[in-house]
C-alpha cells in the first residue's frame, strides 16, 4: 500500500502487446536513478497473468483498473487508430487518491533522464505540447494531482464518448482546455520519421528528458533493424533498444533461472527464440477485479502456475491471452516465421473460445460511409437573406374527385320524412297561391280567397308609400316556415328557452295561446323561430330596391331577352333615391319614438305589438297596467297591448320590476300530454 501522499511515476497497460514498452519505460526511469516509485494501471481483463508477473518484477504498484471503452469509435477510425478504443482508461489516474502527485508516462516512452523535478510543480495539471497540433497538449506525459472532481467530470465525458479524436487526448484536451500548465517539449519529445526539425533537435538534444514513440509504429513492433539510420528518430529508437537490451536481450535473459522474460521477447519483434526442450505455459489467472486492490510485488502471492510440457510437444510459445488489443500494434503478425523453423506454428491467429476478435479485424459494416458534423463555432447571429427563392410554380392542390361530404344521420323524427325543398316562381302559377308544403298545420297561411281583407294588413311590414296590388304575389306567400307549425319543434325550442332561464318558466293559462293558434289568420301566440318584428318595432326601409340586372348564368331563369322578370311592386333601382328614402326613414323613426315615449319623452312607454313568448301570455303582473290598443296600423288589433312603467332601475332589460312578485311555477318537464293534445289539435 502506498504511504500517505506518495509521489509516483505511473503508466497504463491495456494489453500484453505493450508489455515491452511498459517494462522498458520503468527500467529507463530506474536506470536514470529516479527516487520515486513506479506504478502501472492494468486492465486485468485484457492483460495476461504472465504479463502481470513480468510487471511484478519491476513495478512498485500494480493497480487493476476497469477498462473504459469508447463505444463511439467514429473519431478513432478517423484517426486510423481503432486500437486506442480503451485509452479512456487513463482517467483512472485521477482517482488514485493514495498518491500525492503522479507523473504519468505512456508505455511507448523511454526516459533519457529521470524528470523527478516534475513532482515539485504546484499546478494541479501539466502537460507538454503536441507536435501534431501544438495548441493541444500531448497526453503521453501528464503531471497531475489526483482528485475526484476531475475524475467524475472526465468519466461523464468518457461515458458519453466526448472526445474529438475518440481517445484520451481528445477527451483530456476538451476537459482541461487552456487550464493546463504547459511543460517544455523536452519532457515529451515526439520524434517523427516523417518530419524532424534537425537543427532544433541538435540544439536541445542534451536537455531531452523523455522521448515518446507516437503513432502505430513502436520500437518493439518494428524490430531492432527497422531504424538503423542516424536521424533523430533513429537515434531515439536506438535509445529504446539500449534499455531493452540491457534488461531483456536474449543473452542476458537466458541466464536467468526462470527464463520468465519469454513473454517480453514474444511481444518484441524479432526477439523471440523458442525454448527447445520445454516451454512454460501459464494459464490465465486473473486477480480479483477490484480497483482498490493493489498488487505489490513484495506480496508473496503466486500469480500463476507453471506447467511443464513434455519434450515431444515441440511447440512454440503461445500467448496465453490473445487480447483484442495486441494484434493492432503489430502490423505484421508476430512471431515471425524465421524464429519458428520446426515445426510450423499451429495456433490460429484468433481463438474465439479464448478471447474477443483481434482489434485489427474491421468492425462490421466498417465501410459504411460516415459523415461527421460539427457544431458551428461561428458566433455571429443568423441574418435572414434578402429574399428567399420563389416557391415552385407547378404546385397545385388536386381537388379530390369523389365528394367526401356525407349527409349527417337524422336526429329528429321529422327529418326522416321531410318534404323535398322546391322553388316556385310567379310565372309557374298564375293563381299566385303557391302554398309551401306544410307538414302538419297549413292553417295559418292566409289565402286571397279566405282573407281578402287582410291584404291591407299584411303580417310582415310593408311600406306606406308603396301600394301593393291585389295580385301581388308577395302578399300571398305564407310568412311562416314549415317547422313553425310542428309542435315537437316548439316544445324543443321551449325547453331550450326554459333552460336558459335557469329552469324557471313563467306559466299562465294556455287558453289564450291555444285560442290564437286555432283562430285562422291570426298569428299564433307561440315562440316561432321566425318571429318577425312588427312594423313599429322595426321602422326599417319598407322595400329594398330591385337590383340592377346583370347577365346571369342562371339561364333557365331568364326570359327571352336573357333577363329575369321584374318583380312587381318593387321599385327599380334607377327610381330609388337614397336621399329621399333616408329622409323618410328618419321621419318615420322620430314618429315612432314620439309615439312610444310621448312628445315630452317621459310618457309611459308602449309595448310594441308583437306576440309574447310562448307560455308568457297573459302573465298578470301587479305593476303592469294593461293598455288598450292605440295603433291600428297593423292587422294585429286582437293582440293584447300592454303598457309598462319605466323600470325603476337600469337593468339589462325590463321584463320585471325589481322586487316585484309574480306567479311562477317551476316546470322542469315540457308540456304535459294534455297540453300537447290541445296544441296538436
Ligand atoms: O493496445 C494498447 C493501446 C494502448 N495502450 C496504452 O495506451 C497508451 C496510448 O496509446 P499509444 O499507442 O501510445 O498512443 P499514441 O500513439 O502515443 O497516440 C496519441 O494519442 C493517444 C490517444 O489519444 C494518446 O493516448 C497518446 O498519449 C498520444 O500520444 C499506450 O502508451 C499504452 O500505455 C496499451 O497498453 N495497449
Ligand atoms: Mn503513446
Amino acid at each position: 500500500m502506498a504511504s500517505e501522499g506518495e509521489d509516483v511515476y505511473a503508466t497504463v497497460l491495456l494489453s500484453d502487446s505493450y508489455l515491452p514498452g511498459a517494462l522498458v519505460l520503468a527500467h529507463s526511469l530506474k536506470d536514470a536513478g529516479t527516487t520515486k516509485k513506479i506504478a502501472v494501471l492494468v486492465t486485468t481483463d485484457t492483460v495476461s497473468a504472465d504479463a502481470m508477473a513480468q510487471l511484478q518484477t519491476l513495478f512498485d504498484f500494480i493497480i487493476p483498473v476497469e477498462r473504459i471503452v469508447n463505444e463511439s469509435q467514429a473519431n478513432l477510425s478517423l484517426m486510423g487508430r481503432l486500437d486506442l478504443h480503451s485509452t479512456f482508461t487513463k482517467i483512472a489516474l485521477w482517482k488514485q487518491l493514495q498518491f500525492r502527485k503522479i507523473v504519468y508516462m505512456d508505455a511507448d516512452m523511454v526516459a533519457l533522464r529521470a524528470p523527478d523535478e516534475l513532482f515539485d510543480l504546484s499546478h494541479p495539471f501539466s502537460a507538454a505540447p503536441d507536435i501534431g497540433w501544438p495548441d493541444l497538449f500531448n497526453t503521453g506525459l501528464l503531471v497531475l494531482t489526483p482528485n475526484m472532481g476531475d475524475y467524475y467530470a472526465l468519466l461523464a465525458m468518457a461515458q458519453r464518448g466526448i472526445s474529438f479524436d475518440g481517445a484520451d487526448q481528445g477527451l483530456l484536451n476538451m476537459h482541461f482546455k487552456d487550464n493546463f500548465n504547459r511543460l517544455s517539449f523536452t519532457y515529451n519529445v515526439t520524434p517523427s520519421a516523417h518530419y524532424q526539425y534537425l537543427p532544433a533537435y541538435r540544439h536541445f538534444q542534451s536537455s531531452i528528458s523523455a522521448t515518446h514513440f507516437i503513432g502505430q509504429n513502436k520500437p518493439w513492433n518494428q524490430g531492432r533493424d527497422a531504424n538503423r539510420g542516424s536521424t533523430p528518430y533513429d537515434e531515439m529508437v536506438g535509445r529504446w533498444w539500449a534499455v531493452y537490451d540491457r534488461h531483456y536481450r536474449e543473452s542476458s535473459v537466458r541466464s536467468t533461472p526462470e527464463g520468465a522474460s519469454t513473454i517480453v521477447q514474444y511481444h518484441t519483434k524479432g526477439e523471440f527464440q523458442p525454448v527447445a526442450p520445454a516451454i512454460t505455459i501459464t494459464p490465465t489467472h486473473q486477480p480479483e477485479e477490484s480497483d482498490s486492490e493493489i498488487f505489490h510485488p513484495s506480496a508473496e502471492q503466486p500469480l500463476h502456475e507453471t506447467i511443464e510440457i513434455p519434450e515431444e510437444v515441440e511447440e512454440a510459445y503461445v500467448s496465453p491471452v490473445q487480447t483484442n488489443l495486441e494484434a493492432e500494434s503489430q502490423p505484421e503478425p508476430a512471431p515471425e516465421p524465421e524464429y519458428h523453423p520446426e515445426p510450423e506454428i499451429t495456433y490460429a491467429p484468433w481463438d474465439a473460445s479464448r478471447g474477443p476478435p483481434p482489434a485489427d479485424s474491421m468492425p462490421e459494416a466498417s465501410n459504411f460511409p460516415a459523415t461527421h458534423y460539427d457544431m458551428s463555432a461561428d458566433p455571429t447571429p443568423f441574418k435572414a437573406p434578402e429574399r428567399y427563392p420563389d416557391p415552385p410554380k407547378d404546385m397545385y392542390y388536386e381537388v379530390p374527385k369523389t365528394p367526401t361530404y356525407q349527409k349527417p344521420a337524422p336526429i329528429f323524427p321529422w327529418e326522416l320524412n321531410a318534404p323535398r325543398a322546391s322553388r316556385v316562381f310567379p310565372e309557374d302559377n298564375d293563381v299566385g297561391v303557391p302554398e309551401p308544403p306544410s307538414l302538419i298545420d297549413p292553417g295559418p297561411a292566409p289565402t286571397d280567397e279566405e282573407k281578402p281583407e287582410d291584404k291591407s294588413a299584411p303580417v310582415t311590414p310593408t311600406t306606406p308609400t308603396i301600394q301593393l296590388t291585389p295580385a301581388d304575389p308577395w302578399q300571398t306567400y305564407t310568412r311562416g316556415n314549415a317547422w313553425d307549425d310542428i309542435p315537437e319543434i316548439e316544445r324543443y325550442i321551449g325547453s331550450l328557452q326554459k333552460n336558459r332561464k335557469g329552469n324557471i318558466q313563467v306559466l299562465q293559462g294556455y287558453g289564450s295561446g291555444i285560442a290564437e293558434v286555432s283562430s285562422p289568420g291570426a298569428r299564433r301566440q307561440s315562440m316561432k323561430l321566425t318571429d318577425f318584428p312588427s312594423e313599429l318595432e322595426r321602422p326599417s326601409l319598407p322595400v329594398t330596391p330591385a337590383p340592377i340586372r346583370r347577365p346571369s348564368f342562371w339561364g333557365e331563369e331568364r326570359d327571352e331577352d336573357g333577363e329575369l322578370p321584374a318583380a312587381e311592386g318593387v321599385p327599380s333601382q334607377e327610381d330609388w333615391d337614397p336621399a329621399v328614402q333616408l329622409e323618410q326613414l328618419a321621419r318615420r323613426q322620430s314618429d315612432v319614438l314620439a309615439n312610444k315615449l310621448g312628445k315630452d319623452g317621459v310618457h309611459p312607454r308602449e309595448i310594441p305589438l308583437r306576440p309574447l313568448p310562448y307560455g308568457s301570455e297573459g302573465v298578470a303582473s301587479p305593476t303592469y297596467v294593461a293598455q288598450s290598443p292605440s295603433g291600428g296600423a297593423t292587422g294585429l288589433d286582437s293582440m293584447p297591448r300592454t303598457r309598462i312603467e319605466e323600470p325603476s332601475y337600469k337593468g339589462p332589460s325590463a321584463m320585471w320590476e325589481k322586487d316585484e312578485t309574480f306567479p311562477y311555477k317551476e316546470t322542469p318537464a315540457g308540456a304535459t300530454e294534455e297540453e300537447k293534445d290541445v296544441l296538436e289539435n
